[in-house]
């Protein structure tokens, strides 16, 4: 047995947002103790929202439902215009257009709600708040998804199955231990004023903000109901208070949005855990081509109404789906404002497009689909509305302690690591330094290699120079030794020729040839010991110190001395012998 009661008052969870995973951070310190700690942490967060604990996004789940023609259009001969290519996709004159479903007019009242709707008894039953309303022109078939036949189970719409799954859902829960409260109301907002479908005498009720900034009719009769019959009834009686007329598309056609909402609350009378779910259901009134629908009088006053507030619902859907919204016009109208949770805010929601199929209503068909396409953008976020009791106060005030101690300790290892960046920036700084002047000093050892080379350039053209002047010193050396082996000879032969005449002074000729021969001498030592050996002696030892360059040097230089060696030997044989005659004669003088 469920228990139903009344009284409660409900606290909305708030979710605190985990601070951003920058991705600058995450680049800069894949493995600091900051980053593992965040991700921990975003990563608990989301396990948190995926079990439902706390906010999430919810994207509005938008269907499109085509009628089939209707008689006044076969009568036209209206060609039946849109196409199915796929089961979520509608093309209309070629123009494609993707929703979550798209129900033919072969689609039963059954599989529509299976598909679009039942989900929202759970939802609500869980403790979310959610939304389904039909948009769509005038006679599109709104009213039919949404109510339907009443007492017609085949042909029921949405309101009563949702009705009838809400109380078969809590009779099948295997636990005694919840307790329910479930209430309903209805109104309607005709001419811009919010009318009581439960009691006709309210016709104007104001709309206020609960302390949770929930807009909220005030007022409006809440009736307890207890099971499915007793919400049927209500939503008859409700029915008969509603504005219709008959226009030229619909005989019954809504001159009023209406709006049919059941609140769900729960305790669990063990754990004093309580949920609140608020469900609207909503047949907006159909938007019209006065010309088309051929009002007039209080019935145009009503379609400029109707007209009016759906542009201003436009406008919001219009609004909430650009990117960077910040200005949502909630406030343009009592429709926008009743619906303000279901549209961006803290509601699961549904919207089932309608429309006609007939060619003669394509630029009506058309505009809808577009609203439905940019329905389909909003995301609202949505958050189970629990009243807490204290024990889950206190575990959940540790749990924030825990996450705020948690938090610290991120924002400390966060200080650290900027501390540590900052450091790490110096000591970078610093080695930037160095590397500069390394840089110069690169540079100057650079111009010092070029003016080596230039150097080496320099010193190789001498050596080869030197090599030429080398090659022709043995050349000449080689005549010159045998020129001083003919004056060796001559010398001995004039020292013979002098022995043997020992007591003869020595006569001019030889006198003469003496002379000649030690001139000769002396040319040929001043030629080998001079010059050459300076210059290469400057070359090695004073101005050239790269072993690069001294070594070819060092080579010229023993090739020079190689070849007055050659040379040296014979002239200081024949300077021995010519000091040895000139020793002979100043002897005998
Ligand atoms: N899918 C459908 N299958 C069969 N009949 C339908 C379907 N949809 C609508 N109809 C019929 O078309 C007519 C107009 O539908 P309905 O009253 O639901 O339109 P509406 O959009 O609510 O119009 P208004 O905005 O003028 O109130 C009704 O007679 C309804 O039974």
């Amino acid at each position: 047995m469920r228990t139903f009661r009344s009284g409660w008052t409900y606290i909305e969870t708030v979710e605190c947002t985990p601070p951003p995973l920058s991705t600058a951070h995450l680049n800069r310190c894949k493995s600091c103790d900051y980053v593992v700690l965040l991700t921990k942490y975003h990563n608990r967060m989301s396990n948190r929202k995926s079990a439902g604990d706390n906010a999430s996004e919810c994207a509005i789940r938008v269907f499109c439902r085509v009628r089939p023609l209707n008689d006044s259009e076969k009568s036209q001969n209206s060609k039946f215009l849109p196409r199915f290519p796929s089961a979520n996709t509608i093309t209309l004159s070629g123009k494609s257009f993707t929703f979550d479903r798209v129900f033919q007019p072969s689609v039963t009242q059954d599989e529509v709600y299976q598909m679009a709707a039942a989900h929202i008894v759970q939802d609500v039953l869980d403790g979310y708040n959610g939304t389904i309303f039909a948009y769509g022109q005038t006679s599109s078939g709104k009213t039919h998804t949404m109510e339907g036949h009443l007492d017609d189970s085949e042909h029921q719409g949405i309101t009563p199955r949702i009705i009838k799954d809400v109380f078969d859902r809590i009779y099948q829960m295997d636990t005694d231990n919840l307790e329910f409260h479930i209430k309903v109301s209805n109104f309607e907002i005709y001419n811009e004023k919010v009318r009581d479908l439960f009691d006709a005498t309210k016709t104007n009720l104001p709309i206020r903000e609960s302390k949770n900034r929930m807009p909220f009719v005030k007022g409006a009769t809440e009736l307890f109901v207890s099971n499915a019959a007793e919400v049927l009834a209500a939503v008859e009686e409700g029915k008969k208070n509603r504005q219709v007329a008959a226009t030229k598309m619909n005989e019954d056609s809504s001159r009023s949005h209406s709006v049919f909402l059941i609140q769900v609350d729960q305790e669990d009378r063990e754990t004093h855990m309580r949920k609140s779910g608020k469900m609207y259901l909503v047949d907006l009134a159909g938007s019209e081509k006065v010309g088309k629908t051929g009002v007039s009088g209080a019935l145009l006053d009503e379609a400029i109404s109707i007209n009016k507030s759906l542009s201003a619902l436009s406008n919001v859907i219009s609004a909430l789906s650009h990117e960077n919204r910040s200005h949502v016009p909630y406030r343009d109208s009592k429709l926008t404002r009743v619906l303000q949770e279901s549209l961006g805010g803290n509601s699961r929601t549904t919207i089932i497009v309608c429309t006609s199929p007939a060619a003669c209503n394509e630029s009506e068909t058309r505009s809808t689909l577009q609203f439905g396409q940019r329905a389909k953008t909003i995301k609202n976020i949505v958050v189970v509305n629990e009243e807490l009791t204290a024990e889950e106060w206190k575990r959940r005030f540790k749990a924030e302690e825990a996450k705020v101690k948690e938090l610290r300790q991120i924002v400390e290892c966060y200080r650290q690591s900027e501390a540590d960046s900052q450091k790490e920036s110096n000591a970078f700084d610093q080695l930037v330094d160095k590397l500069k002047k390394q840089d110069d000093e690169i540079e100057e050892k650079d111009a010092e290699i070029d003016s080596y080379v230039e150097q080496v350039v320099g010193l190789k053209q001498v050596i080869a120079m030197l090599s030429v002047e080398v090659e022709q010193l043995r050349e000449h050396s080689t005549m010159q030794a045998q020129r001083i082996c003919e004056l060796d000879q001559s010398l001995h032969e004039l020292s013979t020729q002098s022995e043997s005449t020992v007591q003869e002074e020595p006569s001019e000729l030889m006198d003469q040839a003496i002379s000649e021969n030690v001139q000769e001498l002396h040319h040929l030592h001043n030629l080998f010991g001079g010059d050459v050996f300076r210059r290469l002696a400057d070359l090695v030892t004073g101005k050239i110190r790269t072993p690069q360059i001294a070594n070819p040097i060092r080579t010229a230089e023993s090739q020079v001395r190689g070849v007055s060696n050659v040379v040296s030997v014979p002239i200081n044989h024949a300077y021995i012998m010519w000091k040895k005659y000139m020793g002979f004669i100043n002897i005998n003088m």
